[in-house]
């Protein structure tokens, strides 16, 4: 049954039936990798997170032959869509299965548009070293050459190798296996939109064999302070966009919404106007925590002078939207620009 909407059942949907496969739990939240359209050409068109679980595993019984394969639905909604409850219920979820014998790994089917968001908060939340795979498509379900089946494939199967425990969460589109931490979305429809512009992917998904060529160096899962299993809620954090002739009146707009961080997608090296530093001054007497990023796309934002002078945090290479997601779970450790400095420093 076809299940759109917002948060449904979480209950299993498919069972594992042969016991000397890996186990793997497929949970899904939507997307285009679950997107239909009536059209076979429609690309963009398409309807994202139409499709349920269970159509997602039937697309696809080649994973039987790999992986004993189950599916939960956590939610079913396209991307852009996912709030700070999903991200709760789905980093629960996951240590839950994952503290048991009976899960060896998991896939989160999820969209692309914001999906670094969410497999960055997981790397930084799940407590356990089996692999957590994160996978998406380009291509809506209904499309020719839909790239959402093989994708899914190659995510069980790296999800059931040995050799991707302790790797962090992973990312797999287009055959790459990319690390939470540094792989972006940097192409509106293309099927090779994931990259990592400093840092390359940690392996590939080359023929029925899952190659690791890099480690992630930052702390992840096991090794974080981060502990999401009594929080109900995460605290609310804002991105500002950094550009000419702006004005320190969306800073104020922030703080009135009852904003506990800032992140601001600063310009080149973090930079801001001389409004934005004197709205990001004001932010930071009020308490609330302000992070330099940059729009860039690339690069690290540097540490200055100035930041311990007027109290802000810079974000080393961690792009806005996941500059977000460590502040948030920073502020539920800390309020001290110190302390959060020394985690953007780490994670
Ligand atoms: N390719 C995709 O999955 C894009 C879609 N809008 C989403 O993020 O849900």
């Amino acid at each position: 049954s076809e299940v759109p909407g917002k948060i449904v059942s979480t209950s299993p949907q498919i069972a594992a039936v042969n016991t000397a496969l890996p186990n793997i739990t497929i949970l899904a939240t939507g997307g285009t990798i679950a997107g239909s359209s009536a059209s076979t050409t429609d690309v963009t068109g398409y309807t994202a997170g139409a499709l349920g679980i269970n159509t997602l595993i039937n697309a696809v019984p080649e994973m039987k032959q790999i992986a004993d394969v189950s599916g939960e639905q956590i939610a079913n909604v396209g991307s852009p869509d996912i709030d700070n409850e999903v991200l709760l219920k789905l980093a629960k979820r996951i240590n839950t299965l994952l503290a048991t014998k009976d899960v060896d790994g998991i896939v989160v089917t999820h969209g692309t548009d914001t999906l670094e968001e969410t497999a960055y908060f997981l790397n930084l939340v799940v407590k356990s070293d089996k692999p957590v795979v994160v996978v998406g498509a380009m291509r809506p379900a209904t499309a020719i050459s839909a790239d959402g089946p093989f994708n899914l494939y190659n995510a069980v199967k790296i999800a059931s190798s040995k050799e991707s425990r302790g790797k962090g969460v992973m990312i797999e589109l287009n055959d790459r296996i990319g690390a939470a931490r540094y792989i972006t979305k940097t192409n509106t429809t293309g099927t090779d939109t994931f990259k990592s512009v400093e840092q390359g992917y940690l392996g590939v998904v080359s023929g029925d064999k899952v190659q690791f060529y890099n480690e992630v160096t930052r702390k992840h899962t096991v090794n974080t302070v981060f502990d999401v299993s009594n929080l109900t809620e995460l605290p609310q954090v804002d991105i500002l966009y950094e550009y000419q002739n702006n004005g320190s009146y969306l800073y104020d707009a922030a703080i009135n919404a009852g904003a506990k961080g800032i992140v601001v997608a600063g310009s080149g090296n973090g930079s801001l106007s001389t409004a934005s530093e004197k709205g990001a001054a004001k932010a930071v007497s009020k308490g609330v925590v302000v992070v330099r990023s940059t729009r860039t796309g690339s690069g690290v934002v540097t540490h200055s002078a100035n930041d311990d002078k007027s109290g802000f945090v810079s974000s080393d290479s961690l792009n806005p939207q996941k500059a977000r997601i460590l502040l948030m779970l920073a502020l539920t450790k800390s309020k001290n620009p110190a302390v959060i400095q020394s985690f953007f420093d780490e994670y």
